[in-house]
């Protein structure tokens, strides 16, 4: 995808977030998570404060964009979008009456935004990720909290969280969400299911410090080994595999917590792959496409 100017690729990849965002909401049953169903480990959250709290964020990511637009990785980029990031978080606090519904997606997607909107021509997803990585290396002078959830976590426990998986270009990401997602509907699964059996996967493998903070790290271990038995009975395709998805439900509700980081990168491989999707699209001569 490339734009002519600096709105219009702004517009287009904040449509793409939201939509990233709404489609992982979307998606049901989702363990220990809002979906269409119930409401999971959160009782001050339900599906549709989820899609307000998305649709507030159309603007955050469209600024992102615009100010990112032809930027390469530098201080100022990281500083100016991290401005937009933070005002986007107190939009979404505003449309939430004061839950955290969207947190870690502001700051994942919002990296990801930058990173497309930073390059002259269509690249690739590894490319992107790694940029993004690049720009959230650089320290936020103006960052201001410092006793947040994920700080407190990443001190007790030494994990990195959001900022590790950005920093080092989105590992989980790119090589086991994406590569999951994809051998999932090779193998002819439903998009419903590809999408699940990829969310089991990185609730298998991610340190989630919303389940760190929530229960500890016994918590944690206790899901990646659940998430871990789908997999082993050969995924949410099969009916042991779908079985144990009450188990991992059950694990996570015991602890109150929810695998919330898994979710916001599984709207982050949404997002790529709808990018991939435009920009492979958009190989194909227009003369051969027929309305
Ligand atoms: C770095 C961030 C994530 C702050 O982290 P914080 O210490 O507040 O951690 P906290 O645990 O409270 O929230 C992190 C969020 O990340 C998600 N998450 C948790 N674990 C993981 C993980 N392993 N991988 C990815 N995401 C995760 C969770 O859903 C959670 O909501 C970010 O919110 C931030 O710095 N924002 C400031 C604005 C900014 O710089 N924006 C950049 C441009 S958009
Ligand atoms: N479908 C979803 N359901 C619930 N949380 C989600 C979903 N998708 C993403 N998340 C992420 O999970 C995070 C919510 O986790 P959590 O409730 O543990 O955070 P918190 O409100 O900061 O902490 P706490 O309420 O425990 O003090 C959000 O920041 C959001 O990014």
């Amino acid at each position: 995808m490339h734009w002519k100017d600096a709105e219009s690729c702004g517009k287009a990849l904040s449509e793409l977030a939201v939509k990233a965002l709404i489609e992982e909401a979307e998606l049901t049953p989702k363990p220990g998570l809002v979906d269409r169903k119930d409401s999971g480990a959160h009782n001050d959250l339900n599906f549709e404060k989820m899609i307000v709290s998305a649709n507030s964020l159309k603007s955050t990511f469209r600024d992102i964009g615009i100010a990112a637009f032809l930027k390469k990785p530098s201080q100022e980029l990281r500083e100016s979008i991290a401005e937009i990031g933070r005002h986007g978080e107190k939009k979404m606090f505003e449309a939430t009456g004061g839950t955290n519904t969207h947190k870690g997606a502001i700051w994942a997607l919002g990296l990801l935004v930058a990173s497309i909107a930073g390059q002259s021509q269509r690249t690739s997803l590894e490319r992107i990720a790694n940029f993004a990585g690049e720009i959230a290396c650089f320290i936020d002078r103006k960052a201001t909290q410092t006793s947040t959830n994920g700080y407190n976590v990443q001190k007790r426990f030494g994990v990195q969280g959001a900022r590790g998986e950005a920093q080092q270009g989105f590992p989980h990401v790119m090589e086991v969400a994406l590569p999951v997602l994809r051998e999932a509907r090779e193998r002819g699964l439903t998009e419903t299911l590809a999408r699940l059996e990829t969310l089991i996967h990185l609730i298998a493998r991610v340190d989630d410090t919303c389940i760190l903070h929530r229960g500890g790290m016994d918590a944690l271990t206790s899901a990646q080994k659940s998430a871990e038995t789908i997999i082993r009975l050969g995924g949410v395709s099969t009916l042991e595999g779908w079985r144990g998805l009450d188990q991992l439900e059950k694990t996570l509700l015991s602890y109150n917590a929810s695998p919330g980081g898994s979710a916001d990168l599984l709207a982050v491989v949404l997002f790529l792959d709808s990018v991939d999707a435009k920009n492979s699209s958009a190989l194909i001569p227009e003369s051969l496409i027929t309305v």
